[in-house]
């Protein structure tokens, strides 16, 4: 449904986005993932044909983005990840703006924004100004403007950012709601664990590289080459560091409040030697456990480099 190929894009001497190979298939939900300047808006905004790309190819709902910027357009809500209105303009009429540039007949914009009011729980804001509203909520307009046209894809750039903690449930539970619906979605976030429970697979991308991308339990069946172990020590917890740190798959390790985290580029057998080792050298642990890895570590990973 969504497809970038060896797509590129230079801003003068700076190259924002080397080449960059996407495919989301129709009906998922896909996270694209990455630290600030990595490329996401530059690619999102290639796909919502608002920019010209330097290399490459897109195509979206089988349109090619360069050379069939209409049908793109009428196939995409997108969502930017700034919220821009003009003064003086009530929600409805904002979104009535938003379905006459959709060439939606006058005959039928009524009944389209009163659904999409209502689906965005926002019926009760109808008649209220845009500039007026929480951002909460301004966030949600804009998620309903994206929807004016039924479109079967929706493109948001960064939706949440900028919620507070409920207002971002909401936004996730909509999210939800939509695929549900069949719409095929690409999300961009930092907030990574916003996006672990909802995206059928995600892609990490850094200074304009694809790291990774896969469904997240091929993310994460790749990224359990590397172990996190958490321990707890009775005492003798220096003896125990340097034997962590003397093992030479111990990749990370990080001391807080009492407790070792460690990192090891392992599998079963080397977990079980490590914690052989340390009781065989008389030290005293109390924990000894291992922790799934969050989406946030799979992002510090692969962006560290240590698994591709
Ligand atoms: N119009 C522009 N002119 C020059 N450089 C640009 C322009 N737009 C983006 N860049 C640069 O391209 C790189 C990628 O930017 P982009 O906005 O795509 O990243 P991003 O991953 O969306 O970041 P963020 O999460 O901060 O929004 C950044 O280094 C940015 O400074």
């Amino acid at each position: 449904m969504i497809e970038l190929v060896d797509f590129g894009k230079d801003y003068g001497d700076f190259t924002a986005v080397k080449c960059l190979n996407l495919k989301i298939d129709a009906g998922e939900m896909f996270g694209f993932i990455g630290p600030n300047g990595a490329g996401k808006s530059t690619s999102i905004r290639f796909l919502a044909t608002l920019l010209r790309a330097s290399r490459g190819q897109g195509f979206v709902n089988g349109f090619n983005v360069a050379d069939q910027p209409m049908d793109v357009r009428h196939s995409v809500g997108y969502m930017p990840d700034n919220f821009g209105v003009y003064d003086g303009m009530k929600v409805w009429e904002f979104l009535d703006f938003f379905a006459v540039a959709y060439k939606i007949p006058r005959s039928r914009r009524k009944a389209v924004i009163t659904d999409v009011l209502e689906l965005l729980d926002l019926t009760h804001k109808r008649n209220d100004f845009v500039n007026g509203l929480s951002r909460g909520m301004k966030q949600r307009l804009c998620l309903a403007k994206t929807l004016v046209h039924d479109p079967p894809v929706l493109i948001l750039d960064e939706p949440a950012s900028g919620l507070d903690p409920r207002a971002r449930l909401e936004v996730k539970a909509l999210l939800k709601e939509l695929r549900k619906m069949g719409k095929t979605i690409l999300i961009s976030s930092h907030i990574l664990t916003e996006l672990a429970d909802c995206c059928t697979s995600i892609g990490i991308i850094e200074r304009g590289e694809l790291l990774m991308s896969g469904s997240i339990e091929e993310v994460y069946r790749r990224i359990r080459k590397n172990r996190i172990i958490n321990i707890k020590f009775v005492d003798g917890m220096d003896a125990g560091l340097s034997i962590i740190r003397s093992m030479p798959e111990c990749v990370d390790v990080d001391v807080d409040r009492g407790q070792v985290t460690c990192e090891l580029q392992t599998d079963d057998q080397g977990v079980a030697s490590l914690l052989k080792k340390l009781v065989d050298n008389q030290i005293n642990v109390r924990t000894f456990a291992e922790k799934d890895p969050t989406l946030e570590d799979v992002f510090m990973m692969v962006t560290k480099g240590l698994v591709t």
